[in-house]
């Protein structure tokens, strides 16, 4: 079987279980850690990509650049990548972080709107940098779109495509089936970013990689949005157990996540009722912190508001839509109360 690329994305994913709040420093250790590592590809910049910092997304404790320089100073060997998403990033943001020192872009769109990254890849490739598209909640569309949009992708300059299960609410025989149905139709890379609503994390990034993915996705200790992603440390020893010798070294990734990562996440990542019923609605894991906010505001079961944005099928960017829920919903019982 192929060895896979990992990219570790704990300095971005990872920034919306810990509410953005990355220190210069943090972010020195960890990316100390995964390059000492070996691990090739490490993804810095606020969870909502650049220029996330914003009412709506949250705002960063440190400016992102300074993370991001931070990061590109301390590795020796790892490429420093950063996750775009067009709309809250603009071609600016893009060009500094280029000028910082960034060597790879994720471009992040909902994943029916693949025309949006165009004149992204396009600059990346003229900035000379790698570029990714990342095809996000592919839980939504069956693999026919996917292999359209990715076939776009590829065709504005993409170096790889990613099926991402944002939601947390794929399957592996769905993560099969997504994966191969990209590898039949591109000639670039396949990747696949997991999290781990359903407990899947692992088993469907495995799934994805016995189905062809050339890149994958992890985290320290599993740091990401909603319920996690797929722990790197993990994924390392799983496929060390399965004969695939990534050339990273698993005791260097234990002891980053025992003595630097976990030391900063405030409580355990897990699966628990908001995480799981936001996985099996297929929400969007990055709204979990707004879903929470709202229904302690509205005094609600954050429950209630995953099912119905599920229902209604929100998207990223959509962020707007919790707080219209959450009102409705408030508004419903209060005129229950009254009958
Ligand atoms: C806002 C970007 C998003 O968090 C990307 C991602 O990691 C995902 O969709 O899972
Ligand atoms: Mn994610």
């Amino acid at each position: 079987m192929k060895i896979p690329r990992l990219t570790d994305t704990t300095l971005r994913d990872g920034s919306h279980a810990i509410s953005y709040s990355y220190t210069v420093e943090q972010t020195r250790e960890i990316v100390r850690g995964l390059d000492e590592a070996s691990v090739p590809v490490i993804e810095v910049s606020h969870g909502a990509g650049l220029n996330g910092s914003t009412i709506q997304q949250g705002f960063s404790k440190t400016p992102e650049y300074d993370l991001i320089k931070t990061a590109v100073e301390t590795a020796k060997q790892a490429k420093i990548a950063s996750l775009f998403v067009p709309g809250i990033g603009t071609s600016e943001e893009l060009k500094k972080a280029v000028d910082i020192g960034i060597q790879a872009v994720r471009v992040a769109v909902h994943c029916t709107e693949a025309d949006v990254t165009e004149q992204y890849i396009r600059l990346a490739k003229e900035l000379e940098i790698e570029a990714v598209g990342f095809l996000m909640m592919a839980h939504t569309q069956p693999k026919e779109v996917l292999a359209e949009q990715a076939k776009l992708m590829e065709s504005y300059g993409a170096d790889c495509v990613y099926i991402v299960d944002s939601a947390g609410a794929l399957v592996p025989q769905g993560v099969r089936e997504r994966v191969s149905a990209l590898k039949d139709v591109l000639s670039i890379d396949v990747g696949f970013h997991a999290h781990n609503n359903l407990g899947l994390a692992i088993g469907n990034t495995v799934a994805a990689i016995e189905s062809g993915a050339d890149q994958v996705d992890g985290t320290v200790r599993a740091l990401g949005a909603g319920a996690g992603n797929a722990p790197t440390e993990v994924i390392v020893a799983t496929l060390n157990k399965m004969g695939i010798n990534t050339g990273i070294s698993l005791s260097h990734l234990m002891d980053l996540a025992e003595d630097v990562v976990a030391p900063i996440i405030p409580s355990p990542i897990v699966i628990d009722r908001d995480n799981l019923s936001s996985g099996y609605a297929g929400v969007y894991n990055s709204f979990l912190l707004h879903v929470r906010h709202a229904a302690e505001k509205f005094d609600l079961n954050p429950t209630e508001i995953m099912e119905e944005l599920g229902r209604r099928q929100a998207i990223a960017g959509q962020e707007d839509w919790i707080i219209d829920v959450a009102l409705e919903l408030a508004d419903k019982k209060k005129d229950m109360a009254h009958i």
